[in-house]
């Protein structure tokens, strides 16, 4: 089995190193290629665990799986110059969010398509991936996609692309909420005087016990806020301050402003025209 990975970015490269060290294909299996000439450049000098390819020529026609790892605005470009050398025994795993199974269907003229939203922890082994497979796709090659999957971290098959939208919205985009509360944590110990890598240690070690914790059992984050708080103490002052301020409220309305946009996203040109004349 040959699979391919377009787009060598954050997201690409993750899943080409993550593969090439599982030991799951061979260096001459593993493909990689990225329009970026000083990036492919680059690669080639790391000598990784995949080959670098310079044209989709070379190496798409002979690829059994594709991952599809490009921006979502570059993907109308990448798919008119992919389609004449499908054919429709490929599978391909698309990456991008919003993008749907049908648009990459239609677009690459091939059924078996999966649709999947890691998120960047993948870097690290620690990654969370939800998907969802075309119809057309097989057991066996389910158990594949699983496997190349699963060489990131963990995850989640749903039953429709609703889901993996939401999932954007909550685990594809959700570690920059969580860099977002590390920064705000280390700004306001900033400003009580703590230096920048004090700072950086107070919360990021706060961040790594809390988690800890929370995997150690079965008890609800509201049931680890209370085990912290005690009566009439510190912490009661801070949550009550951010209930007061709705935080909770801004952090659901920031995950469905997510959600919203990978729908978005995935609109087609006809579905926006139709939007914009209902709402006209
Ligand atoms: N960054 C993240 O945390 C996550 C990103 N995603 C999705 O992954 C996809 C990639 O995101 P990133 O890796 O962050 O982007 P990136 O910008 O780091 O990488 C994209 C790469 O694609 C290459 N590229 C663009 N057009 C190309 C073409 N026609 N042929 C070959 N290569 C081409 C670019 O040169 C670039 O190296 C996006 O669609 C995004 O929605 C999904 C989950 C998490
Ligand atoms: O921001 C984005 O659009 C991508 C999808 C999830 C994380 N990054």
């Amino acid at each position: 089995m040959k699979v391919l990975v377009i787009g060598a970015g954050n997201m690409g490269l993750t899943y080409a190193s993550a593969i090439g060290k599982s030991g799951y294909l061979k260096k001459e299996d593993l493909m990689v290629y990225d329009k970026s000439i000083e990036l492919r450049e680059t690669l080639k000098k790391a000598n990784e665990n995949f080959e670098v390819y310079d044209t989709l020529e070379e190496c798409l026609p002979v690829s059994d799986i594709i991952f599809l790892a490009v921006k979502p605005y570059h993907n109308d470009e990448l798919m008119a110059e992919m389609k004449e050398m499908m054919n429709d025994q490929q599978l391909v795993i698309s990456i991008m969010a919003g993008v749907t199974i049908e648009t990459i269907q239609k677009g690459l003229g091939i059924n078996k398509v999966v649709r999947a939203m890691p998120n960047l922890p993948a870097q690290v082994g620690k990654g969370m991936t939800s998907y969802l497979a075309a119809p057309e796709i097989s057991r066996i090659e389910l158990w594949m996609v699983e496997d190349l999957l699963n060489s990131t971290g963990k995850s989640v098959r749903v039953d429709s692309q609703m889901f993996i939208d939401a999932s954007t919205g909550i685990s594809g985009s959700g570690p920059a909420y969580v860099f977002y509360f590390m920064e705000s944590m280390m700004e306001a110990a900033k400003s009580m005087g703590f230096s920048d890598n004090d700072a950086k240690v107070l919360v990021s070690t706060t961040f790594e016990g809390a988690i800890e914790l929370f995997n150690k059992n079965k008890l609800s984050p509201n049931g680890w806020m209370k085990r912290v708080a005690s009566k009439g103490g510190t912490t009661q002052a801070a949550l009550a301050s951010l209930e007061d301020n709705n935080v909770k409220e801004l952090i659901h309305d920031a995950a469905y402003a997510a959600f919203n946009r990978a729908v978005e996203l995935g609109q087609t040109k006809e579905e926006k025209e139709q939007l914009e004349e209902v709402e006209k």
